[in-house]
């Protein structure tokens, strides 16, 4: 009996809260600016980015972190992860555990309701709506991935292993699939430094093929920013950096004005 009415008032609360987010990102996004343009405070957008980019609180099944260690990866993958992932945090002389200089980034989960624009995105758009490089379900047969950043040194870091769903030439990465890896990670750089931008160019030197099933690293670095445009380049190299596959410049536009 108690059991039951225990899992009355958790289905309660959590119909509550999911109406409560939805008003609150349905006022947020209707907010205009006199000018007519969609305006968003700081606070607002934090929350947003805070929102979507954390496992949703309520849910009875939280989304996958598609940035955590699998079963597909292969030990150079690991080795690579642990590499960063050991940085993100430190002991000091006292023997207390500090953030470190690195972050690793989770994986993306978007469940937002509404479009920017106030556009209703439907239930079954939401449930099936995916970051592109995380679209598919089988370990190791698509994009596996994890970034990491410094933000002190204005640098992204992604280890990345290819999938045999993504050969170009005969055992070989597809040059569509390395413009993917490379926008994502430049675009979640560019995004976590200033906010929500998108991609208005992406220049692509291809040096030397990636051998499918290969771990590479994806280096992002944030060069310059000129009002809401954010120029980062990106380097694409052999895991142990002796190699380059790709070169590429990317330049980000900042969707809104205000700066982080
Ligand atoms: C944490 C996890 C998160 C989530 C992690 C997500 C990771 C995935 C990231 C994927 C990112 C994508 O693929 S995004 C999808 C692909 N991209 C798109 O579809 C974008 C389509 N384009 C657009 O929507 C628009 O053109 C925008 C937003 C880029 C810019 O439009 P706008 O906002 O009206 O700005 P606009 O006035 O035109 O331009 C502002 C300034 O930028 C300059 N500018 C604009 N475009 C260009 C250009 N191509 N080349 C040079 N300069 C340009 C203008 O001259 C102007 O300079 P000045 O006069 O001020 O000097």
């Amino acid at each position: 009996m108690l059991r039951h009415r225990l899992y009355i008032t958790r289905a309660l609360c959590q119909f509550m809260a999911c109406k409560l987010s939805t008003g609150l990102f349905r006022n947020i996004l209707k907010t205009k600016h006199p000018t007519g343009d969609m305006w968003y405070t700081r606070s607002c957008l934090q929350s947003i980015l805070a929102v979507t980019m954390a496992p949703r609180p309520f849910s009875s099944s939280q989304p996958r972190d598609y940035s955590l260690p699998n079963t597909s990866w292969s030990s150079e993958m690991l080795r690579l992860y642990e590499h960063y992932n050991i940085m993100c945090e430190v002991e000091t002389e006292r023997g207390d555990k500090i953030k470190g200089q690195w972050t690793r980034l989770p994986s993306y989960n978007r469940f937002l309701k509404y479009a920017p624009g106030g556009q209703y995105l439907s239930k079954l758009l939401l449930a099936k709506a995916r970051l592109f490089t995380r679209n598919i379900e089988e370990q190791g047969a698509g994009f596996e991935y994890v970034v990491f950043e410094n933000k002190q040194e204005k640098t992204c870091v992604c280890v990345f292993q290819a999938g045999h769903l993504l050969e170009g030439p005969p055992g070989h990465v597809h040059g569509g699939a390395i413009a993917t890896i490379i926008d994502s990670v430049t675009g979640t750089h560019a995004t976590c430094h200033s906010g929500p931008a998108m991609t208005a160019n992406l220049t692509i030197n291809y040096r030397s093929p990636i051998p499918l099933g290969s771990v590479v690293l994806v280096h992002s670095s944030l060069d310059k920013i000129e009002g809401r445009k954010i120029f980062i380049s990106c380097q694409v190299t052999s895991s142990d950096g002796s190699k380059l596959h790709t070169e590429a410049t990317a330049l980000f536009i900042r969707l809104f004005e205000t700066t982080y």
